[in-house]
């Protein structure tokens, strides 16, 4: 979908005029992942010039990134997991400067999943791609307010996602936790959800027992997972029906083989929806892997809001190609 006031076309190539840039920062968080990347990330930062300012816990790599945004800071690299970068999006977002920045992730993470889906393999491989790789801009979603890049997930998945290999995430998509968490799902009393979205124009609704709710900025539930279309101003939207343990193994199978959508599984794309617990109850949300708790969560994009340094493998149609 091409939108109206951006043009894709006009962002510069980085390499093409890398030191219109000025001062670069470097948000390096030393506690992610394994812990142990802080030499050799500090290393290709100094190598390149850049400033580096490490985090001390929670909430200051959203201060920093205010701080950088004050010092008119237009190249900010991001060394950590999907959370340290969630929270630099935040902080970019609250000193209106996601305008003017371009963000250069550097995934030393566990999970990473923002980095996979925007090409960026490996630390070493962010730095080059700053220099030679081109940048884009790609959707954010917002979530009552609060940005995020990669998903907010509601109920059984927020959980099983931690004992869910990111391999087979990437790979099976959504029902494959469900299908790795069956136990789980077996036991699990299900989200009682009222969801409305607005999609292509028309409003569509869901009402009933959900074993998970995943809406995706970065991210795809469906068929085969993946990267989502980050350049459509579009989240995707999925609701898994609740369902005995064994349709699930039916359905994880024949989304994974067949490469479809099934019957208790409710897929749209919105660019704005609503959930809320059907009950009053308030609802426990995976906002990109941080907890949140909302009675009623409105969601919607900001198309084209953030500006990235992309890798090679980094895909503008995903699911087109
Ligand atoms: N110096 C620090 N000491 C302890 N915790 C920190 C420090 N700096 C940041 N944090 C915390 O680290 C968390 C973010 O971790 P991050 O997401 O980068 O790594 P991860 O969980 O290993 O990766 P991923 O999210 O990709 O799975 C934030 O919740 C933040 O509060």
């Amino acid at each position: 979908m091409q939108q109206q006031g951006f043009s894709i076309e006009d962002e510069p190539v980085a390499g093409a005029m890398p030191q219109a840039d000025g001062e670069r920062w470097l948000v390096l968080n030393p506690t992610s992942g394994t812990a142990d990347h802080t030499e050799v990330v500090r290393e290709l930062a100094t190598e390149r010039g850049y400033r580096i300012e490490e985090t001390t816990g929670e909430g200051h790599a959203t201060e920093l990134a205010r701080d950088a945004a004050a010092n008119d800071v237009h190249l900010l690299a991001v060394a950590g997991g999907d959370g340290t970068l969630h929270e630099v999006v935040v902080g970019l977002a609250e000193a209106e400067a996601l305008d003017t920045t371009t963000v250069a992730v550097v995934p030393v993470g566990t999970e990473n999943i923002f980095a996979t889906n925007i090409g960026i393999r490996d630390a070493e491989h962010a730095f080059e791609v700053v220099e030679t790789g081109a940048r884009r801009r790609v959707d954010i979603g917002v979530a009552d307010g609060e940005p995020f890049v990669m998903s907010c997930i509601a109920g059984l998945l927020a959980d099983a996602s931690v004992a869910t290999s990111s391999e087979q995430k990437e790979r099976f998509g959504s029902l494959a936790f469900v299908a790795s968490g069956l136990k789980q799902a077996a036991s699990f009393d299900g989200l009682h959800i009222d969801l409305t979205a607005i999609s292509d124009g028309e409003t569509v609704s869901w009402s009933g027992d959900a074993l998970a709710a995943l809406v995706g900025n970065s991210r795809r539930f469906v068929e085969e997972g993946g990267q989502a279309e980050l350049e459509d101003g579009l989240l995707e939207v999925v609701v898994i029906e609740r369902m005995p343990a064994g349709d699930i193994v039916a359905e994880a199978f024949a989304q994974r083989v067949l490469g479809r959508t099934t019957d208790h599984v409710f897929h749209t794309q919105a660019s704005q929806l609503s959930i809320r617990g059907a009950d009053g109850d308030p609802i426990d949300f995976s906002l990109d892997g941080e907890p949140r708790r909302h009675d009623e969560l409105r969601l919607h994009t900001r198309p084209f809001a953030l500006r990235v340094c992309v890798g090679p493998a980094y895909d503008v149609e995903p699911t087109r190609s």
